[in-house]
């Protein structure tokens, strides 16, 4: 219980002192129970004993005890209510506390982590795992404490009460705990096995969700559900050995509480029997004995979900210390040119870079080109810290971008990405996510700009329809357009485009290009094109191969000087033709 409570702490962050509170008002509460039991144990011992002497029933200690009974009645109430009161607050503001600190961490964990890590896992923490620690968690540690602090409350009323009950209560609650102690080790590793299978059966689950389209499409949907369904069965397979566990620890444990009871009882009749105590002493023994452990059995059942309470807090715990990559200070930049110095990179044991040097000029068009796996994606990611180099270093306005402080950093940068995400918002809002004080007016006039005010109007409610989860409702090429209008309305100096034009139709295509020229003129632009407009047009080409930068220049430089640049160009001018002619 005390590592609960602990590992509590460690993530309860501010509801620190809420928790502290809750606890002190459970064990004040316990306090009055024990004081409203024990009040009126001694009434009911003085009523007994006067009418065993055959004596008036004095009314006034009747009064005083009655009085302090309704004492112990009232404060439990009040410390119940005090106690409910900090519990509900703090988990619900520790849920959202720890979502939040959990997902500004995400926002600066290297990307390689997300690599190394199933979405299911990350999305587990954050939903399932937080969400039972909100609702049921930290009930079962409020219980658990409740149970052992009444326990031993009680037994410590008893104990000037009746000394010999007070040495079983403590032998019995010693006997408890050491079967505890034998049993929670076997316990808590069958509820981390199946911690890790309901984390798996998530991650399976979501991807079988997100992957729908594809599974469908190459009919793989009996493999799949048969992947899913074997994820299924392992967790029940594991819940149903976790009890067959736990359910005999609980009997156990049960039991040893049970001959604590009968133990009260037997001591009491046969004191009774050999005169050393009154007959009323013995029936209050006997009516305290099936108070006396209820709390302690109330934690008993609990047992079996204080393993989950430990996962959980434990996979929190282990979200809240991931790996964050480390930042500077600066906060803004004069100019946006980037140097690429002697950069080394590799993805795991894979290497890609080995050294390779570029600059990327301020407020010109720079198009990456190059085959596939290249590394031209690679480049933009180093240049924006999604990942970091390995080697070398990468300057920013003659700074390396380390120095920089990480959110700062990333607000210099728009991303046109060819995935397009879109949230299950507001067309409005999802535009002006590029930039949240934007006014209607400048949201409208980007959306003209970037070709997508027609069909917004077109919508049941216009820029107030809230669109499908990932904007699925919309077509690729809206959901591009309204991705490009909300990159146009962040105001940033350098933007990376991910051939952000590809799901555009001819007509539009266009007007769009000239938009986005228009709007990304005096921005560093770095762009990984496969369109042979953008590349001409660029002010400087990067030209790829295998991880190399094999030659820079503009496109007529290049078609002197690089073969590869050469070829490539052919290939698109064919692919052209071969659509035209087709
Ligand atoms: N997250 C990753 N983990 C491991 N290897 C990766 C990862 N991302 C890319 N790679 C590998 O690095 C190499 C370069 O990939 P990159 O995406 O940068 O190339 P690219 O030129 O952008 O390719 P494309 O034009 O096909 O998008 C490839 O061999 C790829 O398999």
């Amino acid at each position: 219980m005390i590592e609960l409570i602990k590992k509590l702490y460690i993530i309860a962050g501010k509801e620190s002192s809420r928790i502290s509170k809750m606890l002190f008002f459970e064990v004040l509460k316990s306090v009055f129970e024990g004081t409203g039991v024990g009040a009126v144990m001694f009434l009911l011992l003085r009523v007994f004993q006067n009418i065993f002497d055959h004596r008036a029933v004095v009314m006034q200690d009747i009064y005083v005890l009655s009085g302090v009974a309704l004492l112990g009645v009232s404060g439990k109430i009040l410390c119940a209510y005090m106690a409910d009161r900090n519990k509900f607050i703090a988990s619900y503001n520790m849920g959202a506390q720890n979502r939040l600190y959990i997902g500004d961490k995400l926002k600066r964990t290297n990307m390689g982590y997300f690599g190394s890590n199933r979405l299911g896992n990350i999305s587990g923490g954050l939903t399932t795992v937080i969400g039972e620690l909100e609702t049921v968690g930290i009930n079962i540690i409020e219980t658990l404490f409740v149970g052992v602090i009444q326990t031993v409350i009680m037994a410590l009323f008893i104990f000037p009460f009746d000394a010999v009950t007070g040495i079983i209560i403590l032998i019995t609650l010693l006997a408890g705990m050491l079967s505890n102690v034998i049993f929670q080790k076997k316990a808590d590793e069958m509820t981390r096995k199946l911690q890790s299978l309901k984390i798996n059966l998530n991650a399976t689950t979501l991807e079988y969700v997100k992957g729908i389209s594809v599974i469908k499409s190459f009919g793989k949907g009996k493999e799949m559900i048969a992947e899913l369904d074997g994820d299924i069965l392992k967790n029940r397979k594991g819940f149903i050995n976790v009890e067959k566990t736990v359910a005999p620890a609980a009997l156990i444990f049960l039991a040893i509480f049970k001959l604590g009871v009968c133990a009260i009882i037997f001591s009491a009749v046969m004191r009774l029997c050999l005169g050393t105590i009154m007959p009323y002493k013995a029936v209050m023994l006997i009516v305290s004995s099936f108070m006396v452990f209820s709390g302690f059995e109330m934690a008993g059942s609990m047992q079996h979900v204080r393993g989950v309470a430990v996962q959980n807090l434990d996979a929190i715990t282990k979200l809240r210390k991931l790996p964050t990559i480390p930042e500077g200070d600066i906060t803004s930049l004069e100019t946006a040119r980037a140097d690429v110095k002697n950069v080394k990179f590799s993805y795991e044991k894979q290497p890609l870079f080995d050294g390779i040097s570029v600059v990327i000029p301020e407020g010109k068009t720079t198009a990456i080109v190059g085959g596939s796996g290249s590394g031209k994606t690679t480049l933009c990611n180093l240049i924006s810290r999604f990942w970091d180099v390995d080697g070398g270093e990468i300057l920013i306005d003659n700074k390396n971008i380390k120095e920089f402080k990480y959110d700062s950093l990333l607000s210099e940068f728009t991303f046109v990405f060819q995935d397009v995400y879109l949230f299950d918002d507001t067309v409005k809002n999802n535009i002006k996510f590029g930039n949240p004080d934007a006014g209607d007016n400048e949201v409208i006039e980007v959306a003209k700009q970037a070709q997508c005010h027609d069909f917004i109007m077109k919508l049941p409610q216009g820029y107030d329809t809230v669109l499908q989860e990932g904007g699925s409702d919309l077509s690729g090429g809206e959901r591009q357009r309204i991705s490009i209008a909300r990159a146009m309305l962040k105001p940033s100096k350098i933007v990376i485009l991910d051939e952000a034009t590809s799901s555009v139709d001819p007509e539009n295509e266009e007007q769009l290009m000239l938009a986005l020229n228009n709007l990304l003129k005096g921005k560093t632009v770095l762009v990984i094109a496969h369109k042979l407009e953008t590349i001409q047009g660029a002010d400087q080409i990067i030209v790829m191969d295998r991880g190399k930068i094999e030659n820079v220049g503009t496109h007529k430089e290049l078609l002197k000087k690089s073969d590869i640049y050469k070829k490539f160009i052919s290939q698109r001018e064919k692919a052209i033709k071969w659509a035209i002619e087709k």
